[in-house]
């Protein structure tokens, strides 16, 4: 016994030296392989910002991103898309075109990017057809859902679960919902008018994102599974429900599992939240199931198609009785989470957007309020009343879907990502024709707000003119062609864009007639005890002139300070 201790000792300490060396070998043998992949690319004649062999272009990414020189240092990762397009000279100073295809050699952080910043070579791999979701998208959510949510499919499992949930988002559908949108519209605006002071007095400060994530969130679990789950009229921290457990999970994703983010990827306190998270989920969508299941043929519980009555149809259908166990219950569950994932966070940002772009812009939301008395008559609680009688007025509001637009143009939320293969090089890069860029074994990064800030594709590009969306063809403020990325393009753009642009239209109906929103930075910073030096430069609090910008979170960026607003009522 007492030999056999000091023999294992030295077994097991032989094995770990065996396994650090191997790891170590691959470490290097890894480093040096994506890094010469860089060097072949530029190589072969393709753009390159200048790439060290020792760092790749993590440079770069520590430059534009992580402690970016006069921008605050939370801002999101995004928006570095676009100051790469801007100061394209200095980041590629042997070009002669800005390349709308860029490298990044991010190892060993993250895997090797191509930004597409060019919407007709965007459409190679987002419509002709489109590209395989890449794996890092399917970490992001698999904690919650598995990867069988529609976000995360690929293929025919893709195909069948898209075209079960598409009813659901018809014109039609849209419509047949609005009403308990309207309800949920009611709350929202009943909480931010009790914020406002008395006889037309700024009332105190609040924070606007919160509330509007809360009205998403009980939409979209009506979309969903037909029923609210009263985020809204919940008080904060009363209870640990559906919305804190989403909430909790989504600040749990780990998009890119590497050397550094592994011990936060298998710390137990985070899969102990992140089963926790799941649990309180599944049990709370399980009795909807449930019920959905014991439906008689042609029964709905609900007004509207919701996507659980979707989910299960296939199986109503069949002779047998729906088998809800198994792969096939997970992948209901999922699909539900999935959606409601998707569906919230999104839209709420987007809304505050289009608050914050407005009170910026006193010209444009006095032009929206005229067309809202016009549609709806002078008084504003006739509003509800007159959509009511005729729902589909909400579509018959041109200014106001343009203001909904140009939000998403200047403020998109998240962006997405493809897979790169072998099969797809692209190709006809303005700039660059007759080259062919590789993909394979790369993230092809959407370029989003990059594509809808580039001026040669949206003159007056950095102005909020929601004109241009009913500009016509011929105008020079038309359009660009497939140039509103926010949905992303093509057959897997956002399933929901026509309810999220209802949502956020009837939002500014509902708000802009009845209250007026101020961002009071200053008194908040006071609030917050923030220090008047860090306010004027030690730290950066502005993004381009804006005290309002986008920050990085581990889903979809935030907007900062959750959106700090006094509110008072129009008179
Ligand atoms: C302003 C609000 C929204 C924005 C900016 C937005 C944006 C996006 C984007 C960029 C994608 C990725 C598309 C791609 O990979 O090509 C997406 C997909 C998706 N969105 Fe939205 N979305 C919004 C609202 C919603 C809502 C309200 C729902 C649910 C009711 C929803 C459900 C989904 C789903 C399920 C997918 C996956 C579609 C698929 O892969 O087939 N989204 N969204």
């Amino acid at each position: 016994m007492d030999a056999a201790l000091p023999r294992l000792r030295e077994l097991l300490l032989q094995l770990l030296m065996g396994a650090s060396i191997t790891g170590l070998a691959y470490f290097f043998y890894r480093w040096y392989t994506v890094r010469m992949k860089f060097r072949r690319l530029k190589a072969m004649g393709l753009p390159m910002m200048p790439h060290s062999m020792l760092w790749g272009h993590l440079g770069k990414l520590f430059e534009l991103a992580i402690n970016p020189k006069g921008l605050p240092d939370d801002m999101a990762i995004n928006y570095m898309q676009w100051h790469l397009v801007r100061d394209w000279k200095r980041h590629f100073p042997d070009e002669e075109h800005c390349p709308h295809v860029i490298y990044m050699d991010w190892w060993p952080l993250s895997v090797s990017y191509v930004l597409v910043t060019d919407p007709a070579v965007a459409s190679q791999y987002m419509q002709h057809p489109s590209a395989p979701k890449i794996i890092a998208d399917k970490n992001f959510v698999y904690p919650f859902t598995r990867n069988l949510d529609l976000i995360s499919m690929d293929g025919d499992e893709w195909k069948e679960w898209r075209a079960r949930a598409n009813p659901c988002f018809s014109a039609r559908n849209i419509l047949a919902q609005l009403p308990e949108i309207i309800e949920e519209m009611q709350i929202f605006v009943g909480l931010i008018k009790d914020r406002a002071g008395k006889n037309g007095a700024w009332g105190d400060i609040f924070q606007l994102e919160e509330l509007a994530l809360n009205l998403t969130f009980d939409i979209v679990c009506r979309t969903t599974v037909g029923a609210s789950f009263g985020a809204q009229v919940t008080p904060k921290g009363s209870q640990w429900g559906m919305r804190e457990a989403f909430e909790d999970v989504s600040q749990l994703f780990i998009f890119d599992v590497n050397m550094f983010s592994v011990w936060s990827y298998i710390s137990p306190i985070r899969n102990y939240r992140l089963w926790r998270g799941r649990r309180i989920a599944d049990r709370t969508l399980m009795p909807f199931i449930e019920r959905q299941a014991k439906l008689a043929r042609g029964e709905e519980p609900s007004p509207h198609k919701t996507i659980i009555e979707t989910a299960l149809k296939h199986d109503k259908r069949s002779a047998q009785p729906p088998k809800l166990v198994g792969r096939h219950l997970e992948t209901v569950l999922a699909q539900l989470k999935g959606f409601i994932f998707a569906g919230h966070d999104t839209t709420a940002t987007s809304l505050c957007w289009a608050i914050h772009a407005l009170q910026k812009h006193p010209e444009a939301l006095e032009k929206m309020r005229a067309e809202h008395d016009a549609v709806f008559g002078p008084d504003p609680r006739m509003a509800v009343q007159r959509l009511h009688q005729d729902p589909a007025l909400i579509n018959s509001l041109p200014y106001t879907t343009g203001v909904v637009k140009e939000t998403l143009r200047l403020y998109p939320s998240v962006v997405t990502s493809r897979k790169g293969s072998k099969d797809l090089n692209l190709v006809n890069v303005p700039g660059y024709e007759g080259l062919s860029f590789p993909t394979e074994g790369m993230m092809l990064w959407d370029g989003a707000q990059a594509i809808q800030m580039r001026e040669d594709l949206w003159p007056r590009a950095a102005e909020f003119v929601p004109e241009r969306w009913s500009a016509p063809a011929g105008d020079p403020l038309y359009p660009p062609k497939d140039g509103l990325h926010t949905f992303s393009a093509g057959p897997r753009s956002c399933i929901a864009k026509d309810l999220a642009m209802t949502e956020m239209k009837l939002g500014l109906v509902m708000l802009s007639r009845e209250v007026d929103f101020t961002e009071p930075w200053d008194e908040w910073d006071r609030q917050q005890g923030r220090m008047s030096e860090d306010t004027k430069g030690a730290v950066v609090r502005e993004y381009e002139g804006d005290r309002l910008y986008q920050v990085r979170t581990p889903t979809v960026p935030r907007l900062k300070d959750g959106v700090p607003v006094k509110v008072r009522l129009r008179q």
